[in-house]
């Protein structure tokens, strides 16, 4: 059996809705998978973390597929496009194409336990629904079962990603953020959040208010100053940014201003990815 997935980075939080929000976004890493015989496996990777991932059981798309039960020979070709350690979701990708690999290899439909699965690794489940199901998700825990629902984003919905070359882990700057907020902070997050699925699935003209972060942001600040900075300017000139994930890249909607200083970060318009992950026979 052989097969192609083909998976799209996410944009978490979109500001204020800190592990709630996300966006799949048109940037893919693609995963050629081939089944093989018990105690195969080989791995070849080529773009982002080609030289440092592991090259054995413990490669985070084999974890992945582990986690799903499936037991036999795997013969992997990843070619990754989204960057490692920026905030674009690259763990959760990997993750999502790992798990959607096992189900695959098993015969087994797509099903809630696909989300179940991915989110239990990060501990966070924004990405990897987005990754999963595309478009705009809203993601949420019951107890110990990660849940998520999609929308479809607004077609006036225009983002741009500003990525620095700096890594920044996600689990780091997790460990940066206050165990206890104030409650005009927890307030203020709750209508914006609110605010920002209406603006990205129906009126994008109320970005702005709707990514104004008060939950994490700030707190990590330390790991990345220029991105905060970025945003500042941005936003200043009434563009809606924030940061994308845990950092350090930014995520802004519509223009470019030509005077904001974006020295230093590599700037490209993304389109909103509305499939989420695909998954293609070879022969
Ligand atoms: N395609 C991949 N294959 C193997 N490991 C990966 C892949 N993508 C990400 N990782 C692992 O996840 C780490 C980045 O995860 P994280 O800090 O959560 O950042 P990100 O915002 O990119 O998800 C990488 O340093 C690498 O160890
Ligand atoms: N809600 C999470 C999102 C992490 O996204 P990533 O792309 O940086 O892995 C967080 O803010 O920690």
């Amino acid at each position: 059996m052989k097969f192609l997935v083909s998976v799209p980075a996410s944009t978490a939080n979109l500001g204020s809705g800190f592990d709630a929000l996300g966006m799949a976004l048109g940037l893919y890493d693609d995963v050629e998978v081939a089944s093989a015989e018990a105690g195969v496996l080989s791995i070849a990777v080529e773009g982002a973390g080609s030289a440092d991932v592991p090259l054995d059981e413990t490669h985070l798309v084999v974890r992945a597929v582990r986690a799903t039960g499936y037991t036999g020979g795997l013969v992997l070709k990843c070619r990754n496009a989204i960057p490692h350690a920026r905030g674009l979701g690259s763990s959760a990708a990997a993750i999502v194409a790992g798990v959607v690999a096992g189900f695959t290899l098993s015969g087994r439909e797509l099903d809630t336990d696909a989300l179940q699965i991915a989110a239990e690794f990060e501990g966070h489940a924004d990405n990897a629904a987005a990754s999963l199901y595309g478009g705009v998700v809203v993601a949420w825990s019951e107890g110990e079962r990660y849940r998520a629902v999609r929308a479809d984003a607004d077609a006036r919905v225009r983002p741009f990603v500003l990525i620095p070359s700096q890594e920044s882990s996600t689990k780091t700057t997790r460990g940066l953020l206050p165990a206890e907020v104030p409650h005009a902070d927890a307030a203020h997050a709750a209508g914006r959040a609110a605010l920002a699925v209406h603006a990205l699935t129906r009126d994008p003209s109320v970005l702005l208010a709707a990514t104004e972060d008060r939950l994490h942001q700030n707190y990590r600040e330390p790991a990345w100053p220029d991105t905060v900075r970025v945003i500042n300017d941005l936003r200043k000139l009434g563009v809606p940014a924030c940061v994308s994930g845990a950092g350090p890249t930014v995520i802004a909607f519509g223009d470019l201003p030509a005077e904001v200083d974006t020295h230093g970060f590599d700037v490209r318009r993304l389109d909103v990815d509305a499939a989420g992950v695909r998954v293609r026979p070879l022969d």
